[in-house]
């Protein structure tokens, strides 16, 4: 019996040496350093490149395309835990270009994050939108990405010891010894918002029926597509715009998700304040906005240990708005760092909207009744792109509050801006 296992394991070895080689044979290699002392060996695909970044992991298992897009993953080295990764490849990412889209089929122009680790990447593809293979996509936007790597292992380090600098080391590289421990590029030091964020305003779906204003943290497409197909203008701001110049225009306000550290972004937040002060229309955040929101609110934002992201994430809802029922669980996408402290008591005005069933960090606030406000955010991404549609009609909610709003506020005089009452002029 001894015998016989012994020649199993002999002839698995070779066999899976064999294996090795053959892979590797003609390949470029590649290694995952991590800050704190571990390297993964494996081979390179995509772009002939080196790449420092926060090492994290996606439990997603579809929809790689978008999560390589969506500008939160700015400056990471994303990890995915799904085994093969690529099979279904990349579509043409340019979507017809009228006034009512944004422009794309992704979640933004480019990939986003600084590279990406996988199992087992599919040199072949097959799908009926797809043009080019993963490899090819990468190498285009000049990213990096390492596959053979046992991700189970990165993912069990990283829960571990919480997400981690790293780098990716490809071709001479990843020969040479891993970097020292200062040489590690530390993204979240960088105000990564004000590199994505849009320099000028623009607009989408200019004869929608309602104005929203997008703050633009680094917004996925998904965000203004969302809106701009139940019928809303959507005029997008860099996120360190002063809203309050302009509110007087707009029927509702929208926080987009971003990239980094919220504390970054605390002059977006002091505007805010002003704004939930002195301005009674529907407001709205994601991820990042949610952040904004609950900074404005008087909540403090900490960094978690490895995060949450994926696209199977339970949150419970805990209170009642629009079609959000309280009591039931949402199966939400996600893709955050940081989160909202749950304090007790919770700011004057405001109460916890969600809680995450896995790590019970807080997943939603929202301004009490009582205020007259209406003030939403959410930590997970109702619009997904990819994961699941569950809260999908948390916009909905938001474009009808604003349309009633719009209706039954009537003319306000305080707060028409002084162009409006040319315009209003000129045509009387
Ligand atoms: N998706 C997001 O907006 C992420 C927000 C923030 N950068 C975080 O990591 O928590």
């Amino acid at each position: 019996m001894f015998t016989y296992q012994a020649i199993r394991a002999v002839r698995y070895a070779r066999f899976s040496r064999g294996l090795a080689t053959a892979v590797n044979q003609g390949r470029v290699p590649a290694a995952l350093h991590l800050k704190t002392g571990q390297t993964f060996k494996g081979t390179s695909f995509g772009a002939d490149t080196s790449a420092f970044g926060e090492t994290v992991f996606s439990t997603s298992i579809t929809s790689y395309t978008e999560s390589m897009t969506d500008p939160s993953y700015r400056g990471q080295i994303l990890v995915f835990t799904t085994p093969m990764i690529g099979n279904y490849g990349v579509p043409h990412n340019e979507a017809p270009c009228d006034s009512q889209d944004v422009g794309v089929v992704l979640e933004s122009k480019g990939i986003q994050c600084a590279a990406v680790v996988v199992g087992d990447v599919a040199e072949k593809y097959s799908h009926y939108t797809a043009v080019e293979s993963i490899a090819s996509w990468c190498k285009r936007h000049n990213v990096p990405g390492i596959t053979g790597v046992d991700t189970r292992a990165v993912t069990t380090l990283l829960r571990d010891q919480g997400t981690t600098l790293g780098r990716l080391a490809v071709g001479a590289d990843a020969a040479l010894p891993a970097p020292a421990a200062h040489e590690y590029w530390d993204p979240t030091l960088e105000n990564l918002v004000d590199q994505i964020s849009t320099k000028e305003p623009y607009e989408l779906n200019p004869t929608g029926e309602i104005k929203i204003a997008l703050l633009d943290f680094g917004a996925k497409a998904n965000i203004a597509r969302s809106l701009v197909r139940r019928g809303a203008a959507v005029t997008v701001l860099p996120w360190n715009f002063d809203f309050n110049k302009v509110r007087d225009q707009f029927d509702g306000l929208f926080l987009s998700n971003g990239p980094g550290d919220p504390q970054q972004c605390m002059e977006a937040a002091l505007h805010l304040r002003r704004t939930i002060a002195e301005w009674d229309k529907p407001i709205f955040g994601i991820c990042m906005g949610h952040q904004i929101i609950g900074m404005a609110a008087g909540l403090d934002a900490y960094r978690m240990t490895f995060g949450n992201r994926g696209h199977n994430q339970p949150v419970l809802a805990l209170a009642s708005s629009g079609s959000i029922k309280a009591g039931r669980v949402y199966v939400t996408s996600q893709n955050h760092q940081y989160a909202l402290k749950l304090q007790d008591p919770f700011p004057q005005g405001w109460e916890p909207f969600f809680i995450n069933c896995n790590d019970s960090s807080v997943e939603g606030i929202k301004s009490t009744d009582a205020s007259g406000k209406k003030v939403w955010g959410v930590q997970f991404h109702p619009e997904s792109a990819g994961g699941p549609l569950d809260t999908i009609e948390m916009f909905s909610d938001f474009v009808s509050q604003c349309k009633a709003h719009k209706a039954t506020a009537g003319f306000q005089p305080s707060f028409v801006s002084e162009a409006t009452v040319e315009k209003v002029a000129a045509a009387a």
